[in-house]
């Protein structure tokens, strides 16, 4: 795991909350990005090395709508940077955590990832990213 590339928070409107985290980063979104297979509109800030990457579900079967419904706005999950997400994926599925998706899947942001349960990490949603070039 390299660093974390990005820090994934739930949010119920998008607009009032790139208003938000543009006034607390003191820096502009980068990039809003729809991922249709995860159904989440998303929004890229640069922080440094990572990111905040802002989640709004695009329908009632979006897993942010869920975890919205759930538990309310907040952090969704911690995405980590590697060098090969397969390699990575068969290192951590020998240690024993749950893969949530059996190959590396395309995320926002030109990224291969792969997730893993948070019932074997601490009640943390972990997200594995791998540029994809
Ligand atoms: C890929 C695009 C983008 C990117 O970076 O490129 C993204 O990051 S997209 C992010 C949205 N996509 C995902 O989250 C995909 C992975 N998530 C899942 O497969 C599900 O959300 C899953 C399996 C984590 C939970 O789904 P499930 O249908 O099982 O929902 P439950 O509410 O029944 O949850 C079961 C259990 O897990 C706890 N939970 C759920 N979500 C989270 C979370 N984000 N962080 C921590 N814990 C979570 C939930 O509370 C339940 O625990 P329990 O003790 O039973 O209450
Ligand atoms: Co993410």
């Amino acid at each position: 795991m390299n660093k974390v590339e990005h820090i994934g928070i739930a949010v119920s409107s998008m607009e009032n909350s790139i208003a938000l985290f543009e006034k607390l980063l003191n820096t502009p979104c980068y990039k809003q990005e729809k991922v249709e297979s995860e159904a989440v509109n998303t929004a890229f800030f640069q922080t440094g090395q990572t990111k905040i990457e802002l989640l709004e579900a695009l329908n009632e079967q979006s897993p942010v709508a869920k975890f919205l419904a759930k538990k309310g706005e907040g952090i969704h999950h911690i995405a980590f940077e590697v060098a090969d997400i397969k390699a990575e994926m068969k290192r951590l599925q020998a240690e024993g955590f749950v893969l949530l998706n059996e190959a590396p899947k395309r995320g926002a942001d030109n990224k291969w990832v792969c997730f893993l349960h948070p019932k074997n990490t601490n009640g943390v949603l972990v997200e594995l990213c791998q540029d994809a070039g």
